[in-house]
C-alpha cells in the first residue's frame, strides 16, 4: 500500500460533494490520500492537531476546501509548512465569492495556493497535488502526462450539435 501523501480536509460534511472531485482525480492517478472533516471554527483543536502532525506523518500536500467564512485553508497554512491548496466551496448566499476572498488574500508569509470556486477548483486541486508529487515520482509523472494528453485528445476541433 502506497504511503498517504495527500490530505483532503474540509470544513463540513456538506463540502464533500465538491471535494469528492479532488478525491476522484487522485483515484484516477493512483495517489493514496486521506479525508477528514476539520473546521477552524467548529473543531479548532482538531485543526491544530492535524496541522501540528501533518509534516511528521509524511503528508506532502494538504487540499483544504471550505465555504463562506473559509478560514480553514489559511489557518492550516499557518500551522504547517506542508503546502496547502485551497478550494473555495460554492455557497448559496454569495456564490462562493465569499469563500474565494476568504482563502485567496493571505498575508505575506503564509501562502495558500487558491483554486477556482467549486467543482473545477476541487479537480484542479487534485491535479495540483499530483503535479507536486510527480516532481519526485517518475511513474506518477508518466501517469499525469498520459492523463493530460488524454484530456487534450478528447477536445473536438470543431463544435458539435447536441
Ligand atoms: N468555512 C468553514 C469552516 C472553516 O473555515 O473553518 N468550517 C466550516 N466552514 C463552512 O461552513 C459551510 C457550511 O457548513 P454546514 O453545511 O455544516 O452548515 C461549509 O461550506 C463549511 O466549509
Amino acid at each position: 500500500m502506497a504511503e498517504t501523501r495527500v490530505g483532503i480536509i474540509m470544513g463540513s460534511q456538506s463540502d464533500w460533494p465538491t471535494m469528492k472531485g479532488a478525491a476522484e482525480i487522485l483515484d484516477e492517478l493512483g495517489i493514496a490520500y486521506e479525508t477528514r472533516i476539520v473546521s477552524a471554527h467548529r473543531t479548532p483543536d482538531r485543526l491544530w492537531e492535524y496541522g501540528k502532525t501533518a509534516a511528521d506523518r509524511g503528508l506532502h500536500v494538504i487540499i483544504a476546501g471550505a465555504g463562506g467564512a473559509a478560514h480553514l485553508p489559511g489557518m492550516m497554512a499557518s500551522k504547517t509548512r506542508v503546502p496547502v491548496v485551497g478550494v473555495p466551496v460554492q455557497t448559496r448566499a454569495l456564490s462562493g465569492v465569499d469563500s474565494l476572498y476568504s482563502i485567496v488574500q493571505m498575508p505575506k508569509g503564509f501562502p495558500v495556493a487558491t483554486m477556482a470556486i467549486g467543482a473545477a477548483g476541487a479537480a484542479n486541486a487534485g491535479l495540483m497535488a499530483a503535479g507536486i508529487l510527480a516532481l519526485q515520482d517518475s511513474d506518477l509523472a508518466q501517469r499525469l502526462d498520459d492523463w493530460r494528453e488524454a484530456l487534450s485528445a478528447s477536445i473536438p476541433e470543431e463544435p458539435q450539435d447536441d
